[in-house]
């Protein structure tokens, strides 16, 4: 054992502008250790890890490796010191295989001396000494989200990684590719590899960490043993205050139905049936989560309930308007029924990156009073409704008047359920509502979605989180092969059983 951190950082300080996302950092981890990074939406965690792989040159501050002071101005620096990052968002080449997404960028190195024979027999190596199978040839697009990870994941190691840093991995996995990540990070802790993992969900922490540090605006407020301490303590931690993991609702009061669906059904360009005979209602004060593994009709669900993409067959009423194949209504019309829609995607189809929290906060109602008059944005009527969206939601920094990619994922979350929140809907669809959410932003958003319910709003929530579906809704519907498989009552329902009606294991 040697005396030396794997990675020790002194005194970082890191601003954007005005915001100091970093402030005076300094923290050690150990080698052959898995750490878990958490803390609130915004409190510096990915911006740390980015200066730690050279991505952002902090301000002020050192990083050492191995005890060696070190400059990181680019990730080549990072990757020379053995340094490799798995972000959230993939960096793969869909039409590429996977042997050829491994040597790409590392073109000209040390291994590829050999060639592709080399290159093949390094990745069948490091496959079996960490457990990470793929197939070498199988193009990526043709990969599940799980197995494109692992790609990542050896992509890093082909580089010679001795310390894996990882942002929020299981942010788009389903509950089982989880826990084989979780496997994976085991195997590679043990074989001496140095694990960083930042988090939202503390079941990870507690189940695969040595050692947890919590991060509140900008800095380090706690370190702990994992194994001395608790979820609840971590929550309170990271939020400053006492977490509710559940709450009581009301019984429910469903009134009349905002959207009944029969025989509904997508075919999409490739001739495939993905929404398939789907029937089913959502009533005024009730909400009905829609469970399933991804990939299996709920993104298209949405997209078709919200107008996006008009369904191929079947017949859909939303607010009393049929709104199907014979009589299509685009978003503009869904929202001029009620409609609202917090898509699955908010880097794509939540908001534009490019436009400004005030600009996002409008988005869709950019052409309505009062931010809009005679074919004019009234600059400061939206800024003022940005600002009071923000103070509502919580969200951070509170600047209108700041990029929309700037802001951390679970802020950018925030401003999009606000938009959609805030114009008392009739009918509210919402995909994956948490991802990449706090926990204290969970148990607000949570909050506000039931309620919306409890005011009466028809709410219809698709998310991957069972935990979560079980929480919010009054009636479970399970998707699979793009049709609806079950149906069951929340009071009825639980993990183990949605999970086997999921997998077609078992019919309600
Ligand atoms: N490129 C940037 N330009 C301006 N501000 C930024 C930039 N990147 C991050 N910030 C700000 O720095 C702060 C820290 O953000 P960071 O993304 O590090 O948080 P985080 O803890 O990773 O949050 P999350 O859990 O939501 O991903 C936030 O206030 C964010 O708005």
């Amino acid at each position: 054992m040697t005396s030396h951190a794997a990675i020790e950082l002194r005194g970082i300080d890191k601003s954007f502008g005005s915001v100091q996302a970093v402030r005076g950092v300094s923290l050690r981890i150990e080698h052959g250790s898995i750490t878990g990074i958490v803390g609130e939406n915004g409190a510096g965690k990915s911006t740390l890890m980015s200066i730690l792989y050279g991505l952002y040159r902090a301000d002020a501050g050192e990083i050492r490796v191995e005890g060696r002071p070190v400059e990181m101005t680019s990730p080549r620096d990072a990757i020379g010191q053995g340094i490799g990052m798995v972000h959230q968002h993939f960096m793969l080449v869909d039409s590429f295989t996977v042997l050829e997404n491994l040597i790409l960028g590392a073109e000209g190195g040390p291994l590829l001396a050999g060639g592709l024979a080399a290159a093949r027999t390094e990745l069948a190596r490091l496959a079996h000494e960490y457990g990470l199978a793929v197939d070498p040839d199988a193009r990526v697009a043709d990969l599940s989200v799980g197995e494109q990870q692992r790609v990542e994941i050896l992509k890093v190691l082909f580089r010679g990684a001795r310390i894996l840093i990882l942002d929020e991995p299981s942010a788009v996995l389903t509950p089982q590719e989880t826990d084989r990540l979780l496997q994976i990070l085991r195997v590679l802790r043990d074989r001496g590899v140095t694990v960083v993992l930042i988090t939202h969900k503390l079941r990870e922490i507690l189940s695969v960490t040595d050692t947890v540090i919590v991060m509140r605006r900008g800095e380090v407020v706690a370190e702990r043993a994992t194994s001395k301490t608790s979820a609840e303590e971590l929550a309170e931690l990271m939020v400053g205050r006492k977490v509710r993991f559940s709450f009581d609702k009301a019984p429910v009061r469903a009134g009349e139905p905002r959207l009944v669906a029969r025989g509904l059904s997508l075919v999409d360009g490739r001739r495939v049936r993905v929404l398939d005979d789907i029937s089913f209602e959502v009533r005024a004060g009730e909400i009905v989560g829609v469970a399933g593994v991804s990939g299996n009709g709920q993104t298209e669900l949405l997209q078709v309930l919200s107008g996006i993409r008009r369904p191929t067959g079947g017949t859909l009423e939303v607010c009393g308007r049929r709104v199907d194949a014979d009589h299509p209504a685009d978003p503009a019309e869904m929202r001029e029924l009620g409609v609202a829609h917090v898509p699955e995607d908010r880097l794509r189809q939540g908001l534009v990156p490019a436009f400004l929290a005030s600009e996002t906060s409008i988005l869709g109602y950019q052409d309505r009073e009062p931010f809009c008059h005679n074919y004019l944005l009234d600059g400061p009527a939206v800024g003022k409704h940005c600002a009071e969206l923000m103070e509502r939601f919580d969200v951070r920094p509170r600047t209108p008047g700041l990029l929309s990619s700037s802001f951390s994922g679970g802020n950018q979350q925030k401003l999009i359920l606000a938009r959609e929140m805030a114009r008392h809907p009739r009918l509210l669809l919402v995909g994956q509502p948490t991802r990449g959410v706090d926990i204290g932003a969970i148990e607000f958003i949570r909050r506000e979605l039931i309620a919306s319910r409890d005011a009466g709003c028809a709410v219809l929530v698709v998310s991957v989180e069972l935990e979560e579906i079980l929480s919010l809704a009054d009636r479970i519907l399970v998707m699979s092969g793009g049709r609806i498989v079950g149906e069951v009552a929340a009071a009825d329902a639980d993990e183990r059983t949605l999970g086997l009606m999921m997998t077609g294991a078992r019919a309600a």
